[in-house]
């Protein structure tokens, strides 16, 4: 078993090793500790994440207690995790992936901490030894703020504040907090604090009561930063949840009437028969660079994770000029909070409602296996197995090549491509012009020139199979949808 002690000799050694191709001066180094506390297996390893700093982030804790949600205020943070299952490797890719959210979060992560046990422990969620370890790493890194690998009750928050005297956080929370800085829409924006207010009702109390506690006996040092000095009685609490449910019985009305306003659209774009293709995919896997290149659209490309949180939809055309729409949708990511696929539920109809699904995975992520399972079972969630998933394995320049050829060998359609340097392009546009639904009415038609719009619409969304201009208008063979032949019926040759 690795005792307290060796920590900060671990950690003192790293950032040395680190310091000489560090980057920026703001870079730390991050080691974690898996430490096998049952079976005897002791596992260190440093590593160092990219770490940056970003400025804005404005609420002070005792702020969560107000109806307004306003953002979290992560700055140094110390990860930990609980590891109950799996292999070293899947304990150390949830906890880089936690840091890489608390970055996205606009965090710095000083240092990581994972335990293994059989499962988490109910009062502190990490075992009372190691939440005292975890104390001290607090205390030795200056952190303000610890943030946890998973959903914490609301007990389990309060106690594990009370040892680490600072603030405690858990995954749910930062991936809220995550979206709740990047939902740019009102509809988005909605959704988010919907959210936001459905997790923190229940823990109103449980930060309420750190808090007091916190200010009554821990000394106002102990909490790392800026805290004020109430402490929510019970009675504001009272206050604070009867508005809480009033503000969220109001935005679900919003939401529901944004909904309808989005139905509308894509009940149009239906009628209109135009081939939808969704992009779904894990969080960072290169939706946005895929959408870009294929459409040419200048949606903000951010190695941040939900960096799209809102749906885009655009248009865009095959190869041999059809046209389809392409749309955006949120990034997943594993342990999303149930909250939040709920509140996602109407923008992923997109994905539902799609002809195609492009289901992006990063080729270059370690086992991209465990995205592409993540990513599924919200697929399925919103009721989309129907619809037929091509997988594109994307980030080719950066992938192991053994991990492309695996995914190949694993995947039933996959193709593999680079955004980033087009790799792959051209060969996905061929598969699109080849795969999506193609108009079923054969007509041939004298098209007045004063109807050119109409001939228009039949390059744009059907098949032009011949098209020549007479004195008399342009005589057209094409392949077009039911609603557009209906269209061109006063221009079929007389009987
Ligand atoms: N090396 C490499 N990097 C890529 C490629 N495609 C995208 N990226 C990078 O991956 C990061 C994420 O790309 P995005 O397109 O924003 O990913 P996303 O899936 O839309 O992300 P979310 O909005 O978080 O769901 C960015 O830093 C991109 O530059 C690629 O083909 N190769």
């Amino acid at each position: 078993m690795t005792s307290s002690s060796s920590l900060p000799q671990d950690r003192q050694r790293l950032p040395e090793s680190l310091r000489a191709d560090a980057l920026m001066e703001e870079d730390v180094a991050w080691s974690h500790e898996i430490d096998g506390e049952r079976d005897g297996d002791q596992y260190d390893r440093s590593d160092r994440a990219s770490l940056r700093r970003v400025a804005g982030l404005s609420t002070e804790l005792e702020d969560v207690t107000e109806v307004e949600y306003r953002q979290l205020r992560l700055e140094r943070v110390v990860l930990v995790g609980v590891w109950t299952s799996g292999t070293v490797q899947d304990a150390e890719n949830s906890l880089a992936e936690l840091a890489a959210l608390a970055e996205t979060a606009g965090a710095l992560v000083l240092d990581g901490v994972v335990q293994r046990r059989d499962k988490p422990d109910p009062a502190t969620y990490i075992g009372s030894g190691k939440a005292l370890e975890l104390r001290d790493i607090v205390l030795e890194s200056g952190a303000d703020t610890v943030v946890c690998d998973g959903e914490l009750s609301p007990g389990q928050l309060i106690h594990l504040e009370d040892v680490v005297k600072v603030k405690v956080v858990d995954r749910t929370a930062l991936i809220l907090d995550i979206f709740a800085q990047h939902a740019k829409s009102r509809e988005g924006k909605a959704q988010v604090s919907l959210a936001q207010m459905q997790y923190m009702l229940p823990r109103l109390r449980g930060w309420g009561q750190s808090l007091s506690r916190q200010m009554g006996g821990g000394g106002s040092g102990s909490t790392g930063g800026g805290m004020a000095t109430r402490g929510p009685g019970e009675t504001k609490i009272e206050t604070d949840r009867r508005r809480i449910r009033e503000k969220m019985a109001k935005m679900r009305r919003e939401i529901a009437e944004m909904k309808t306003g989005r139905d509308v659209k894509r009940q149009e774009r239906r009628r209109n028969k135009i081939p939808s293709v969704a992009i779904a995919g894990y969080t960072n896997a290169g939706k946005s660079s895929l959408l870009n290149r294929l459409t040419g659209a200048g949606v903000l490309v951010e190695n941040a994770l939900f960096a799209t949180l809102d749906p885009t939809v655009r248009r865009a055309e095959t190869p041999s000029g059809r046209l389809y729409t392409l749309a955006d949708t949120v990034g997943f990511v594993r342990h999303l909070p149930h909250h939040l696929v709920e509140a996602f539920r109407s923008t992923m109809e997109e994905v539902a409602d799609a002809d195609i699904i492009l289901h992006v995975v990063d080729g270059s992520h370690p086992v991209p296996e465990e995205q592409l399972a993540a990513v599924r079972e919200v697929i399925r969630d919103v009721g989309a197995t129907e619809v037929p998933e091509i997988v594109i394995v994307n980030k080719a320049d950066a992938a192991d090549p053994l991990t492309l050829q695996r995914l190949l060998r694993q995947e039933k359609r996959a193709l593999v491509v680079s955004a980033r340097t087009g790799e792959g392009i051209a060969e996905l546009r061929d598969l699109l012009d080849a795969e999506l639904p193609r108009p079923q009415v054969e007509i041939e038609v004298l098209v007045p020139y004063t109807k050119g719009a109409l001939v228009s619409r039949a390059h744009a969304e059907g098949e032009v199979i011949s098209e020549e201009h007479t004195g008399e208008g342009t005589v057209l063979k094409a392949r077009v949808h039911e609603e557009l032949a209906a269209e061109f019926r006063p221009f079929l040759p007389a009987a």
